[in-house]
């Protein structure tokens, strides 16, 4: 299959290689030049869990440079950056590829049906990791699994075939039954481990080696469970707790500083207005408080501002 990666960052990555090793047609596509050429002129690097480094050969493009049509475009940008790869790739997507996102965050769907049309868009959530640790290098533990559904079941032509392709490459995909209900989950595991984490500066496992993780937990997933009832979302605070327990374990993501933690140590922006802040967002907009959600996202934005952060 000829796949695009618009988005090569930390997880595009890692998905590339996967891809690629299965026997797959990979292009890496991203607008960070010193990135995008490092990997052109010396490979990309992947540092395993025991510390060795593998080196791939992969094409590697910017958005502007790239002219060919694909079957599938994996959209792994931050999703603050969703809009702007989907303009650039206009050229792209006029041949009609399935586009797939599993980036964090509420609201990627809406922005992708601004670009796409609905019936080739397949929308999911992944507990894969990856740590972007310097051009053309990034670092890697644990392993994971993904939950995908088409937004329009009956029209999009062969999920199973997208599954396979993302099952022989290892990533352990299967379909999800209602996939806004599991980006409600996956953004819940985010606006607590993401956001704790990067406020405690600790990783997954230490979070949840603090003894009052819970009442932390569940003061983020009481308010979410609410918003999300009153916006006729199903959303089980349980289930996401436990979904949070699960990634203690050092050969899950125990040792993995999230994707926000890495974003304020780069001091690039966060996506906790995906995160937190939405649900503070949509919790006033129906008249449903969510004030440890809203205290937290102002928490998130005074870091950035305190690091320079715009
Ligand atoms: N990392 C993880 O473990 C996980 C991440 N996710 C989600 O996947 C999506 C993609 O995240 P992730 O892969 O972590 O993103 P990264 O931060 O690794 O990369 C995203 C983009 O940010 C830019 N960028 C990052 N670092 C630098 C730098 N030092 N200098 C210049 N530009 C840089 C690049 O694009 P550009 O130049 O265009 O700005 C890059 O493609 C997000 O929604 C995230 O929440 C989901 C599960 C786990
Ligand atoms: C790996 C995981 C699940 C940790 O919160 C994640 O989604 C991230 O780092 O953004």
């Amino acid at each position: 299959m000829k796949i695009a990666i618009a988005g090569a960052g930390a997880m595009g990555s890692r998905f590339g290689v996967k891809l690629q090793s299965a026997g797959n047609q990979v292009t890496l596509i991203d607008n960070w030049a010193d990135h995008v050429t490092t990997i052109q002129q010396q490979g990309l690097t992947v540092t395993t869990d025991d510390g060795t480094d593998h080196v791939y050969q992969m094409t590697a493009k910017r958005p502007q440079e790239v002219t060919t049509t694909f079957d599938l475009v994996i959209l792994f940008t931050k999703a603050m950056q969703m809009d702007q790869m989907l303009q650039q790739l206009s050229g792209v997507l006029g041949n009609h590829p399935a586009v797939l996102t599993l980036a964090n965050g509420i609201g990627n769907i809406e922005t992708i049906e601004r670009h796409v049309p609905k019936d080739h868009v397949v929308a999911g959530t992944t507990v894969w990791s990856s740590s972007l640790t310097g051009p053309g290098h990034i670092t890697v533990t644990g392993t994971g699994s993904i939950s995908l559904q088409a937004m329009v079941p009956d029209k999009f032509p062969d999920l199973p075939g997208l599954i396979t392709t993302l099952n022989a490459a290892g990533l352990n995909a299967s379909p999800a039954q209602n996939v806004l209900a599991a980006i409600w989950k996956k953004a819940g595991l985010n606006s607590v481990l993401n956001t704790y984490c990067t406020l405690f500066d600790c990783n997954i496992a230490e979070f949840g080696g603090l003894p009052n993780w819970r009442k932390l937990n569940d003061a983020v997933l009481s308010e979410f469970e609410a918003v999300a009832t009153a916006a006729k979302i199903q959303f089980s605070a349980a289930d996401v707790t436990a979904l949070i327990a699960a990634q203690f374990d050092p050969t899950k993501n125990g040792g993995h500083y999230p994707s926000m933690h890495q974003d304020m140590a780069k001091k690039r922006p966060t996506e906790i207005d995906f995160l937190n802040g939405y649900v503070a967002r949509l919790g006033e907009k129906l008249g449903v408080p969510a004030p440890t959600n809203a205290l937290l996202a102002q928490l998130i934005h005074s870091q950035e501002s305190l690091k320079g952060i715009k």
